[in-house]
């Protein structure tokens, strides 16, 4: 099943160029057409970034035509060959091995996400790629969608709708599935940048008592917008009913949820990652949830993604999984998919990018 599958979608790659290519083409379009750079979009993304690449006139341009299955590595390597951009999603490990292969010719990567932990930063300067990438846009669907799953994890909602439809709603009960309420709570975010800023604020009329946040260094600017204090990491760990985490995935951050934080957090809080999976130690985390170390986790982001359906974190109650769906809005996806082909393009002119990593 899986093979057939992937070969229908080999076959339903297709090569698209901002002019549809057809025998009816002169010599002088299709010798002109040649000479554009060659672009590699390692994924069918949203409609709003593929007009922009293919009315821009600018780019020649193939793309993986699925956004089921991402691009088998092998062929990705093939494709890269002589590409002059590419763009990417965050399922593509961008590193020393896939730039060799596409070789010199490559000036620009325009990743569709806000998250870089799967760019290899030092091999893309080492080379002098530019890279694009599309934080902002997102920022708002992310936010909502954290709060979404705290609510959800706090108030139970997973455990209720089961309980309701499989016949373990009996009478009304004072204590049955009761959880956490936002109201009074103390909130912590770590890693305040624009994203915890957000979902802040969406939380502040729920009546949060007071917010909290540790970062490398206090982000006074960020943190009066909340009203937030700086506090260390033990005491964001001690104090938080609720702790979001909003970091990057970094060396530094790598599994920096793990058993030393969850065992200074209160047996009531709620623990939820709408980052990266990779700043959890998940074993941990099964350990503080099943020991009732902490009262529940919501979580976005996992290792690996998908996690194996089999895995322990599955078997919790008072863990909620959700497939890594933080930006997943239409309008969002689509201005992410558009910010990342017009990051591409100005790129490849030689232009400022919406936005820049600075390598
Ligand atoms: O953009 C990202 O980094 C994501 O995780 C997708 O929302």
């Amino acid at each position: 099943m899986w093979c057939s599958r992937m070969a229908l979608r080999g076959l339903q790659r297709i090569a698209v160029a901002p002019l549809n290519i057809t025998g009816g083409l002169t010599s002088n379009v299709q010798r002109e057409m040649s000479t554009l750079p060659r672009v590699y979009v390692t994924r069918q993304i949203p409609p709003e970034g593929l007009k922009i690449l293919r009315e821009s006139g600018q780019v020649q341009f193939e793309l993986w035509d699925s956004d089921d299955v991402p691009v088998p590595r092998k062929e990705l390597l093939q494709k890269v060959k002589g590409v002059d951009g590419l763009v990417c999603v965050l399922t593509e490990k961008i590193d020393a091995e896939l730039l060799d292969a596409a070789g010199p010719n490559l000036k620009v990567l325009s990743t569709m996400s806000v998250g870089f932990d799967h760019l290899s930063l030092e091999e893309l300067k080492k080379r002098g790629i530019r890279v694009g990438y599309t934080p902002d846009v997102l920022t708002d669907a992310v936010a909502e969608l954290t709060v979404a799953l705290l609510l959800t994890t706090s108030r139970r909602l997973i455990e209720a709708t089961h309980e309701a439809k499989t016949g373990g709603w009996g009478t009304w009960r004072t204590l049955w599935l009761c959880g956490h309420e936002l109201a009074n709570s103390t909130v912590g975010i770590l890693g305040l940048g624009r994203i915890g800023v957000a979902i802040a604020e969406r939380l502040a009329p729920f009546k949060v008592k007071k917010f909290i946040y540790t970062d490398v260094a206090p982000r006074p600017e960020l943190a009066s917008i909340i009203n937030a204090e700086y506090v260390s990491f033990d005491e964001l760990a001690k104090q938080s009913d609720f702790l979001s985490v909003c970091c990057a995935l970094t060396p530094e951050t790598k599994e920096i949820c793990n058993k030393n934080l969850f065992s200074k957090m209160k047996n009531t809080s709620i623990f939820i990652n709408t980052s990266r999976g990779g700043v959890v130690n998940q074993e941990d985390l099964y350990e503080a949830l099943s020991t009732g170390q902490i009262a529940g986790a919501g979580l976005d982001v996992t290792v690996p993604e998908p996690l194996p359906t089999s895995h322990p974190l599955f078997t919790l109650k008072n863990c909620v999984i959700l497939p890594h769906i933080a930006s997943a809005s239409y309008t969002t996806r689509n201005a992410m998919s558009a910010m990342a082909a017009n990051n591409l393009l100005l790129g490849l002119r030689g232009e400022p990018m919406i936005k820049e990593l600075k390598l």
